[in-house]
């Protein structure tokens, strides 16, 4: 594999969950914290982004596929840029459950991203069944392909990844970290099937179970760049010492 000049991230989940004193400690957590080796990314719940004072990076979870216009309940990339949002979750498994999020919805979701400049961290990962019937490689194939079909190995040059097994997300059952590491090398084999240099730089983050005391194992695989964190991003503490994990 090429060398590369992947820097490590951790962006925190808030899924529907937080308030507006958790987003005040949250800053002041972070206002406090020395990270030069790594960037953070926090991702609240959409009436939350304006909160934030510009000390760590947001994301958000959702975007629609729309550029604007009578798509009553969507939120477009255009309002997330002028929050200062820079990242966005694209295809988390929470939404293709509850909302029926094909991959190709997801793709279309990351084009419009990527047409605004800004970064999709694109969600893939396998049901337990899949695990255990043994698709699992086909699957996560699978869902990097239409992404890719839609919108070219170019443009993954602009992408971060997540992989997250859908069994070990709020379930405290967190992948092996060799478990997380075989992943991550296929994905990254898989894309550079069509492009070395762009499959050796691309971040790819691990989610799924994430906590303090076992982040450092995790993010020291060769093939994993940080974590989408859920559950621990909800208390500033766990959250950081994660980070610190990241940073050393
Ligand atoms: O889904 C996740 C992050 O997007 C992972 O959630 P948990 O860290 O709560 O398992």
């Amino acid at each position: 594999m090429e060398s590369n000049s992947r820097r490590q991230l951790v962006a925190g989940n808030w899924k529907m969950n937080g308030d507006k004193a958790l987003v005040d400690k949250v800053q002041k957590q972070f206002a406090a914290a020395t990270l030069n080796n790594m960037d953070v990314v926090i991702c609240p719940p959409f009436p939350y982004l304006g909160l934030f004072d510009g000390k760590v990076k947001l994301g958000s979870q959702n975007i629609s596929q729309f550029e604007s216009g009578a798509h009553t309940g969507e939120v477009s990339v255009a309002m997330l840029k002028e929050f200062n949002c820079q990242y966005v979750i694209v295809g988390h498994s929470e939404r293709r459950a509850d909302n029926n999020e094909s991959s190709s919805l997801v793709a279309l979701k990351v084009e419009q991203v990527l047409n605004a400049y800004l970064t999709p961290i694109l969600c893939v990962g396998e049901p337990e069944d899949v695990r255990d019937d043994g698709t699992l490689f086909d699957y996560i194939a699978a869902q990097l392909d239409t992404v890719l079909l839609k919108v070219g190995i170019s443009q993954f040059a602009d992408i971060v990844l997540a992989y997250e097994p859908i069994w070990a997300i709020g379930t405290g059952k967190t992948a092996s970290p060799a478990q997380a590491q075989e992943v991550h090398a296929f994905i990254r084999g898989h894309l550079a099937k069509q492009d070395n240099n762009i499959a050796a730089n691309i971040v790819i983050l691990y989610g799924g179970s994430v906590k303090g005391n076992n982040a450092q194992e995790l993010f020291s695989q060769a093939d994993v760049d940080g974590g989408l964190i859920g559950g621990a991003s909800l208390n500033p503490e766990d959250f950081l010492s994660i980070c610190q994990a990241a940073n050393q």
